[in-house]
């Protein structure tokens, strides 16, 4: 399928012309070529284009990073083709979520690679969708058929939502078209498969709302926003402006807003505002979706509604107790896995939809987050559950050996070779293979490993003929792989093709929250296990733990616990147990604070190690640091620096 358009987007005419002969040559449509971000916009408003390869730095003030966003909004895939490596650079160009990145100078295969790899997770995130879709249409349309309370059917439909949009609080307002309001409610999400409703009457009383605020607090409530995302101070604004609003943020900790309004066939406009704690998580994607499922939603919600008015009128003011908290059976979906902050929760949202899709799966965090854990998971809850999850830590192989424990060798094709042995591609065949510490496989094997994932085929070291697996890749790392990339240890293509789906495992200090529920669970664990009787911990260790920086995430908890058991003489741990003193430590880091001369003096020297002493050219600590070679030397020279 040669049949994608292609903008070139590229100031250097010798690169665009370069670009133009390998896309004909290769079959694709060249829909044009801009040098800048103006002229690259003319272009799009009069072309239909699939795909745009785009440089950073370009004519004009604007540059590839400022329309790489723009695109974003409109859902054009494109990837970088860049000479900058800089790690500033790769961050922020990441964070426009490109489909791929080309490093200059290139060859013809890395841009015809990059654009199959494009047309790959083109394709997969369209196939996520309409999945999505598909599976909600499908459970609205049966869940109001099912003869449940309306209550009932709001939070089921609302607990399926929950994986394709992310929220911790769900208001649902009906306005009459004569414009009486006659419904809101409240969702909030309580645990991963756990939702509480709460009538908007009830939640202001129990926020101490008396009935003249109440009044006040209703009016001011907006008859109709725009469908529409809000956060930062788009968030803060809005909450100024309602007060409804602001005490649903102030009550459940939220930090943004996602409102999506629907006119019902007898005129009811429907508005659902999902709510998160976090602030960048709704996305215009999410509108599509509740835009996609317009149609299922008016056919479907009308009736729940009825069941609503029908039993308002037949209580007619006598309130009836009312299940309002809803457990779905998959109660223990997630193996031991501990934990519901909504950091945590957005990861097991997100491992829920790729866990059933083929997708290769890159999980990053730093070390003891439990990666280990969440790939466990990921492949109880695939279709490949039935087969193994075979597990290798490449960081733990010898360099000489690795190749041969991958991919299995043929009797004789080296000295000592005396069998045929089959390797872990092969022993995974039908399963899934866990690739843990993926940062740290040699650059050469990594060659390979894109072949796997690009043909599915393995070849066995001395073997000349390729050998057919199938199989699902995970791969873990605690390293930064743009940082690798950069210093030229990571293929850029390898990274891509695994970065399909990554999830981002959160750190113990982004989940604090966390920390109090981890530590119960610790000690009920290991006492049973070591056969000691404890039954709790003092409010003090408690709070130690929980103001603890945790450097060693989950693993150093779990140590700590098991440590503090084996000491422990009385049932109930003491904080003397501890060997770390957060106040004590504070203290320290105080007084050892460095001044900012300081400071820049050892990040420079830092980054000189780093670069072996080099100062400019690709990779040099110029190029790292952001700042010209000239800057760097005058910066040494002032702060006594030398190569
Ligand atoms: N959410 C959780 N609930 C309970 N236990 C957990 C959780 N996450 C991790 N653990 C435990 O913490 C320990 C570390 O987890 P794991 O080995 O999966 O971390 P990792 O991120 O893979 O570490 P590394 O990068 O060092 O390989 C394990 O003993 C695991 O059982």
């Amino acid at each position: 399928m040669m049949t994608e358009r292609i903008l070139i987007v590229e100031d250097e005419f010798i690169v665009a012309h370069d670009l133009q002969m390998i896309l004909s040559h290769a079959g694709y449509k060249v829909a044009g070529v801009a040098d800048s971000v103006k002229n690259a916009l003319i272009l799009l408003d009069k072309k239909e284009v699939d795909l745009v390869l785009l440089d950073i730095f370009l004519k004009g003030k604007q540059t590839g990073i400022d329309l790489a966003r723009i695109l974003m909004e409109r859902q054009i895939p494109f990837i970088y083709i860049s000479a900058n490596s800089n790690e500033r650079v790769l961050e922020a160009a990441k964070s426009t979520l490109p489909y791929g990145f080309i490093v200059k100078p290139y060859r013809e295969k890395d841009v015809l690679l990059s654009i199959d790899i494009a047309r790959y997770r083109t394709n997969h995130s369209q196939n996520l969708k309409i999945s999505s879709k598909l599976f909600m249409e499908d459970f609205i349309v049966s869940i109001s058929m099912k003869p449940l309370s309306w209550q009932k059917k709001l939070l089921l439909i609302a607990g399926a939502f929950q994986p394709y949009i992310p929220f911790d609080f769900l208001g649902i307002i009906g306005i009459t078209k004569d414009k009486l309001r006659f419904s809101e409610v409240g969702i909030s999400r309580k645990q991963f498969d756990e939702y509480e409703l709460l009538p908007i009457d009830e939640f202001l009383e129990a926020s101490g709302i008396n009935t003249a605020d109440k009044k006040s607090t209703h009016s001011l409530f907006p008859e109709h926003i725009d469908d529409a995302i809000f956060m930062g101070e788009a968030f803060t604004d809005l909450t100024d402006q309602v007060p409804i609003k602001n005490l649903v943020a102030k009550t459940y900790h939220l930090k943004s807003n996602l409102i999506k309004s629907i006119r019902l066939d007898n005129g009811d406009l429907i508005t659902f505002s999902f709510y998160s704690r976090l602030d960048t998580i709704f996305k215009q994607e999410h509108l599509d979706l509740l835009h996609a499922l317009e149609p299922t939603l008016i056919g479907n919600l009308a009736h729940i509604i009825e069941l609503e008015k029908a039993e308002v009128s037949r209580q007619q003011g006598i309130k009836e107790p009312v299940p309002t908290v809803f457990n779905p059976p998959h109660e223990t979906i997630f193996q031991k896995i501990i934990g519901r902050s909504p950091a945590i929760l957005n990861l097991l949202d997100q491992l829920l939809i790729v866990a059933p899709t083929d997708t290769s799966v890159l999980i990053t965090g730093e070390s003891g987050t439990g990666k280990e854990m969440i790939a466990q998971n990921l492949h109880r809850l695939s279709a490949r559950r039935n087969k193994s999850m075979v597990a290798v830590n490449c960081a733990a192989l010898p360099a000489d050996l690795i190749e041969s424990i991958l991919f299995g060798h043929e009797k004789g094709a080296f000295t000592g070779a005396s069998n045929r042995r089959i390797g872990k591609f092969e022993e995974a065949n039908g399963g899934t293979i866990f690739l843990d510490e993926i940062g740290e496989m040699p650059f050469d094997l990594q060659a390979k490993l894109l072949r796997v994932l690009q043909e599915k085929e393995i070849e066995r070291v001395g073997g000349g003929t390729p050998i057919a697996v199938d199989l699902r890749i995970i791969a873990a790392t605690n390293l930064n792989l743009e940082k690798e990339i950069a210093k030229g240890k990571f293929r850029l293509d390898l990274f891509f093709r695994l970065n399909v789906f990554p999830l981002e495992v959160p750190s113990l200090r982004a989940r604090k929250e966390d920390i109090a529920v981890l530590a119960s669970y610790f000690i009920e664990k290991h006492s049973k296990e070591l056969g000691k009787i404890i039954t709790g911990a003092s409010a003090n260790f408690m709070d130690q733990l929980s103001r603890y920086h945790w450097p060693g995430n989950i693993r150093e908890l779990e140590h700590v616990i098991i440590r503090s058991i084996l000491l422990s003489k009385k049932p109930e741990l003491h904080e003397n147990l501890l060997d770390f003193n957060v106040e004590k430590e504070e203290k320290a880091a105080f007084s050892s604070t460095k001044t900012i001369a300081e400071n820049e003096r050892d990040h420079i020297l830092n980054v000189l190690n780093q670069c072996k002493g080099r100062i400019s050219g690709p990779g040099g600590a110029a190029e790292l640091l952001g700042i010209p070679a000239t800057t760097l030397n005058s910066k040494m020279k002032k702060l006594g620096l030398r190569r």
